[in-house]
């Protein structure tokens, strides 16, 4: 048996290696950056007027001058122009290049038009130029954004700018699904009195569709021969499979057997953790990677939201921040292992406080519905104190 800390670990000491696909920038948005952008040009282009109004010569304003001869107008969109009479304004709008030859944008609040002559009418009128100078917020060439950045709408607006109508992101892994048990069947099947539908191939199908990533749901049946076989299968299109029950000590909990008899070597089985002990990792020479999760729902869920998806998003280089919350309620937990306490959290004054509502077990996965994330308790401790910070795992944005 592993640590919490040992299985993490080891799972982060092997990642996927990811390759790289182009995609058109509208369906770049939550995908994994693969390349580096910079800027095509300086960050504004030109020094860019900020207000609408009109530019003048701040020699002139100093001087005493209040009232301005209106000699041209500068639109967005126009080349840029020159202020002629150094004593005269032109009349400019936001995004116009600043006319070559002044240096002050005087808004129109704080001037009056009359007869083609603008009278500036406040005092602080040209306490602030007005003008977003070329290249402030980035030199052309210099590095706008890295690989490993996961694509929000503000990146995309970079990228968009700086013309790029594709954009180089990393790819998923193929992955499968694979639900084990007899006592399962097909969701539009009814089941049985000793039988039940399946859940948890679509609750992890369900968790990797909100990162972006697909997965085919399988079904393999307790037998240990036909499960080889299907692994074996399931294998040749998969580089990552994530497997539902059939790892604890039940006689037939064949998944450990028919991973091992594939090639695939274990490189944990059981972690000292409630729920998700049983868990089993592995990878083959080959490249396959593989989650043998436990059946129970809750450990399930628990284990893709804490391993699993940590996994897959270091692996196209990113990284999912970890988020900590503050216990809202006095909890004891008297066994020796990392405790999974399902919360659900609010925030609270700007602290995230996390009520627990511990759920039924690790078969109640109607509990998921009342909660928004998990809380990671240590094993070195059995009574946690409201108050207390933990890491925080949650599942829901
Ligand atoms: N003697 C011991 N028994 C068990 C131990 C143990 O340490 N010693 N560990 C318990 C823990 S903890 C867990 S978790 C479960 C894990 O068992 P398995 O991974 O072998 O899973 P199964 O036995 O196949 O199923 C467990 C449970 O989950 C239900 N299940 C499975 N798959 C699905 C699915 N796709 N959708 C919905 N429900 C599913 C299944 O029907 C069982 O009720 O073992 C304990 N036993
Ligand atoms: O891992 Mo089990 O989920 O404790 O029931
Ligand atoms: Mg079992």
């Amino acid at each position: 048996m592993v640590s919490v800390a040992e299985a993490t670990s080891v799972v982060f000491s092997n990642l996927f290696q990811p390759t790289t696909m182009s995609v058109s920038l509208t369906d770049a948005v939550n995908k994994v950056l693969a390349e580096r952008i910079t800027a095509d040009r300086d960050f504004p282009p030109f020094d860019r007027v900020a207000m609408d109004g009109i530019a003048i010569r701040r020699d002139a304003w100093k001087m005493g001058q209040r009232a301005f001869k209106l000699e041209a107008v500068q639109a967005a969109g126009e080349p840029r122009k020159t202020l002629k009479n150094k004593t005269n304004a032109i009349e400019v709008m936001t995004g116009a290049p600043m006319p070559d030859g002044a240096d002050v944008v005087i808004r129109y609040e704080d001037l009056r038009i009359e007869e083609a002559t603008a009278h500036i009418t406040s005092e602080m009128a040209a306490d602030n130029a007005f003008i977003h100078r070329q290249a402030v917020d980035a030199a052309k060439d210099s590095v706008l954004l890295e690989p490993g950045i996961l694509l929000s709408s503000a990146e995309i607006a970079l990228l968009a700018s700086v013309g790029k109508s594709r954009v180089k992101v990393y790819v998923f892994p193929k992955a499968a699904v694979v639900s084990t048990g007899d006592e399962l069947v097909h969701i539009d099947d009814i089941p049985l009195p000793h039988q039940i539908r399946r859940s948890n191939t679509y609750a992890l199908q369900a968790a990797m569709k909100t990162l972006g990533w697909e997965g085919a749901i399988h079904h393999l049946k307790d037998d240990k021969a036909s499960m080889i076989e299907g692994l074996k299968k399931i294998a040749q299109t998969a580089e990552v499979i994530i497997l539902s029950g059939g790892v604890s000590k039940g006689k037939f909990d064949f998944v450990p057997d028919a991973l091992e008899a594939l090639g695939v070597k274990k490189l944990f089985h059981q972690v000292s953790q409630r729920p998700g002990k049983p868990f089993w990792f592995g990878v083959s020479p080959a490249g396959l990677t593989v989650f043998a999760l436990p059946g129970n729902p809750v450990s399930t869920y628990m284990c893709f939201y804490r391993y699993i998806r940590p996994w897959v998003m270091k692996s196209l280089k990113t990284s999912v921040d970890p988020s900590y919350a503050v216990l809202a309620s006095d909890f004891a937990f008297a066994p020796s292992l990392t405790y999974f306490l399902q919360v659900t959290v609010k925030n609270e004054n700007g602290k995230l406080m996390a009520y627990p509502e511990a759920g039924g077990g690790s078969g109640d996965f109607a509990n998921l519905k009342n909660v928004t994330g998990f809380l990671e308790l240590p094993a070195t401790a059995s009574t946690f104190k409201a108050g207390e910070t933990f890491p925080y795992i949650p599942f829901r944005q």
